[in-house]
């Protein structure tokens, strides 16, 4: 099989995140989910979603679909990064991206979300395509939908075609050659603990010297920004005029209307340039002058985070083979 699905923007303002329409359980109900390559839970507002806590999110509704079955006595709960979480039961059901049916697949619903999903109103849930080691699922943990869909794929991949302020395109089981340029360079990810992890070849500021240090860390589909060492972050922000690092909104921001440099990200060989307007993330509030950086310092996370910024400037393979490998395109 393969299969392909929209990545769209949650806002038309900045790109905060990226929805992908999926189908659950007989007849299918359509929500609008997170793929999220830095978790591998499949969670979703639910029907034991607490009223109060739903906000205009489409719900799934277990006893509305005749191919449910509670996975009894199994109990999920996570935490992410940005301290938002959700906690919740087990179904099995018929799960489906792209025209990707997994009969199986393990949903995690919602008996409790916090406060920042509640106000998410575009996001009904999310795709966990990390490995399934970092499954929350107690007392057995579950496999993602990628895991679930490998085998009847007609490769074990899928790609991230994610795009600025504009519609993209996650595909699975096959690389799509009219979405991207030049060659696709494959380095080796490193799957403890669980997230596609890999190691950069270094980096550039502009049009200045190009400095090949390894840099590693993750490919996160669900992290809108990108997070690299403190060294590298005022290396960049050096160069533009009235940038300083912000307490007050927790990162570095500068005037809106200050010219940034392009920032150059190394993967082997070969090197993929975040454009100026990807580095200006949005303005911190609606209006403001003051404008938010898309390259933000990993020092306060402890590891370095390769999110949306830096994923939508390229054509990105997630390589399921054994052992798994992650591949990069310019286009
Ligand atoms: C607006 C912003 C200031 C740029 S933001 O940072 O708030 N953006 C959020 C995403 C978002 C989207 C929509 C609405 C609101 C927020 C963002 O980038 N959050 C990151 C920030 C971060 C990461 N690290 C430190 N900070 C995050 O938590 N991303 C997780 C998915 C998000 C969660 C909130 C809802 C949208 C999806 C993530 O899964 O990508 C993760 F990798 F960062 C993460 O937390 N993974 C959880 C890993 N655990 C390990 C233990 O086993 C269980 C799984």
């Amino acid at each position: 099989d393969t299969g392909s699905a929209a990545a769209t923007p949650i806002d038309p303002r900045f790109d905060i995140a990226y929805v992908t329409p999926v189908t659950i359980g007989t007849p299918p109900q359509t929500l609008q989910l997170d793929l999220d390559t830095g978790s591998s839970d499949l969670w979703v507002f639910s029907s034991h979603t607490p009223a109060s806590q739903v906000r205009g999110q489409q719900i799934y509704s277990p006893d509305k679909s005749t191919t449910s079955k509670l996975l009894d006595g199994h109990t999920w709960s996570i935490r992410y990064g940005d301290g938002s979480g959700s906690r919740g039961n087990v179904y099995t059901d018929n799960f489906a991206i792209g025209g990707i049916m997994v009969e199986t697949q393990a949903v995690e619903t919602a008996e409790e979300v916090s406060s920042s999903f509640t106000t998410e109103d575009n996001i009904d849930g999310l795709v966990g395509l990390g490995f399934s080691t970092l499954n929350t699922v107690s007392p057995e943990g579950q496999l993602t939908f990628f895991d679930n869909a490998k085998p009847k794929l007609d490769a074990p991949v899928f790609t991230a075609d994610l795009k600025y302020m504009k519609e993209g395109t996650y595909d699975f089981g096959f690389i799509d050659e009219s979405k991207y340029t030049g060659e696709i360079t494959y380095v080796p990810v490193d799957t403890d603990p669980g997230y596609w992890t890999f190691t950069s070849s270094g980096y550039g500021v502009g049009s200045g010297t190009f400095s090949s240090s390894p840099i590693t860390g993750i490919a996160d589909t669900g992290t809108s920004l990108v997070y690299l060492p403190t060294a590298i972050v005022t290396a960049y922000y050096r160069q533009v005029e009235g940038a300083t690092n912000s307490r007050s909104y927790g990162g570095y921001v500068f005037p809106c209307n200050s010219t940034l440099p392009p920032f150059v990200f190394g993967i082997g060989e070969a090197k993929f340039t975040i454009p100026p307007s990807y580095m200006s993330y949005a303005a911190v509030t609606d209006g403001s002058p003051t404008c938010f950086g898309g390259l933000q310092s990993s020092s306060g996370i402890g590891i370095n985070i390769w999110g949306d910024v830096a994923l939508k400037a390229a054509f990105v393979v997630f390589n399921g083979e054994e052992p798994p490998t992650i591949g990069w395109a310019n286009k």
